[in-house]
């Protein structure tokens, strides 16, 4: 397993050991040894999956203190344009955005820790999987709307497939005003 840091503090490229042969491969999705070894050790307790169209847009969400999320992110069939927005108050890369190829030819995961916004794009049909640090509550949902204009994320579409629940999503400047008083509450800032 190697893993890499990015520009976000946190964020984690994880590139596990495939194993191939004449019947196809294998790889380990998940080990906490390792994962622990390079400094991650987290409680997943939750295994989410999604299948998505292509041009499928899922996010940018995330769930609010005290059940803010971390997440170990894989693509299994397909490939997604995976885009991380750092909302962690005082950090130094706050407002920063990163996006990821994720392809399940080429078996990369993603760590995401608490404090970030997540939404994907599919580049074409998709399963989505990820594990998850803390339970589904719906009533801390959070998100910034994908097309936010401060934030400027290039998603390599200006079209996608986006439910309307999410294209209701607050602006960036609106989760400051309303959701990060929250946050930094939770955390005494
Ligand atoms: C997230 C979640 C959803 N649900 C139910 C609630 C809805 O009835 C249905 C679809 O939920 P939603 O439209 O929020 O699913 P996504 O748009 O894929 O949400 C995810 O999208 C982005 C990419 C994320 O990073 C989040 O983990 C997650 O919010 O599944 C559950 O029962 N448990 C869950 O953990």
């Amino acid at each position: 397993m190697i893993v890499k840091p990015t520009t976000i503090e946190g964020v984690y490229e994880i590139y596990p050991r495939v194993f191939e042969d004449e019947r196809g491969y294998f790889l380990e999705s998940f080990q906490l040894e390792k994962l622990r070894e390079q400094g991650i050790d987290v409680p997943f307790v939750q295994d989410n999956q999604s299948f998505s169209k292509k041009g499928v847009l899922r996010g940018l969400h995330l769930q609010l203190p005290p059940y803010e999320q971390d997440k170990l992110i894989g693509v299994v069939w397909g490939s997604v344009i995976d885009v991380v927005v750092d909302v962690r108050p005082g950090s130094p890369t706050f407002g920063r955005w990163e996006a990821f190829r994720l392809d399940a030819r080429e078996h990369k995961r993603l760590f995401v820790p608490k404090g970030m916004a997540h939404g994907f794009v599919t580049l074409e049909d998709t399963v989505f999987v990820y594990k998850c640090s803390e339970y589904y509550h719906p009533e801390a949902e959070g998100g910034i709307v994908w097309n936010d204009p401060a934030l400027a994320i290039d998603w390599g579409t200006a079209s996608p497939i986006v439910s309307a629940k999410d294209q209701q999503l607050p602006t960036f400047e609106e989760f400051c005003e309303k959701l990060l008083p929250k946050i930094k509450e939770f955390y005494a800032l």
